[in-house]
């Protein structure tokens, strides 16, 4: 990628996502684009990065879950929170209305033009940015790459899949789409979808 792309990508004020289920590939993307010198908001971490600094969604998170949600050293326990997130619908939408708002205003005050979301959609961060950049792989691999990444089981992995669209309505939602199934390289891919970001087309 020549860097006179980049600063021209850059100067355009459009804003893009990254999407995916769970395992698709994004942080990998994502990591293609840094060496490009692209930076991008994660989503994921951003959640994780104010769970631990804020201390009104402390505060909100603790009457929602119990004192247990953090630990003596005031550490996010993760556990504790993913169980109670992934025991039902209901609680699921209550842990989301308290932290995407404020990662939606984190989003904004950073001014990236880029955010990696793996619920784009179902967090109606879309709205946030241009255009959709959807990155898809079977589901058994995804799996088996979530088993492998994160060291839980397959049941877990599926778990999680099933908190998210499933990947083809993503798709259809989405203006551009990566393919990550070790078919076709992803600098190819990401080239062609930056140079129609830069033609706008
Ligand atoms: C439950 C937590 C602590 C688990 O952290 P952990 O590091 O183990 O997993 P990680 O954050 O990498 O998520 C694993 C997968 O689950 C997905 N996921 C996370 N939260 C949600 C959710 N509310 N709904 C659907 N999928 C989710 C992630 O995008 C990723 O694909 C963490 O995911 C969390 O705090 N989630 C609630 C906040 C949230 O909605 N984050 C998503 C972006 S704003
Ligand atoms: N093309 C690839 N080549 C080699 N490894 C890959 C490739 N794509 C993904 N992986 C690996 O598969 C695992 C899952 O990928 P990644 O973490 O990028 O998924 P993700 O979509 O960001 O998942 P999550 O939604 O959980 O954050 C990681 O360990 C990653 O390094």
């Amino acid at each position: 990628m020549p860097t006179a792309w980049i600063i021209l990508l850059k100067k355009n004020d459009m804003k893009i996502g990254i999407t995916g289920g769970i395992g698709s590939g994004k942080s990998y993307v994502c990591s293609q684009l840094k060496l490009m010198g692209i930076d991008v908001y994660d989503c994921d971490e951003a959640a994780k990065r104010l769970l631990r600094t804020s201390y009104s969604l402390k505060k909100q998170m603790c009457s929602l879950i119990g004192n247990e949600t953090y630990d003596e050293n005031g550490i996010l326990n993760k556990k504790v929170v993913a169980d109670f997130l992934l025991a039902s619908e209901e609680n699921a939408g209550k842990i989301d209305a308290i932290v995407h708002p404020v990662v939606a205003q984190d989003y904004k005050a950073s001014g990236c033009q880029w955010m990696e979301c793996a619920i784009i959609f179902e967090s109606g961060f879309n709205m946030l940015v241009d255009k959709v950049v959807c990155v898809v792989a079977p589901e058994e691999l995804r799996v088996s790459r979530v088993m492998k990444r994160d060291g839980i089981s397959r049941e877990q992995v599926l778990q999680w899949m099933s908190k998210q669209f499933p990947q083809d309505s993503v798709l259809k939602m989405s203006d551009y789409e990566i393919i990550n199934d070790g078919t076709v390289g992803i600098d190819t891919q990401l080239k062609k979808i930056l140079l129609k970001i830069k033609n706008n087309q």
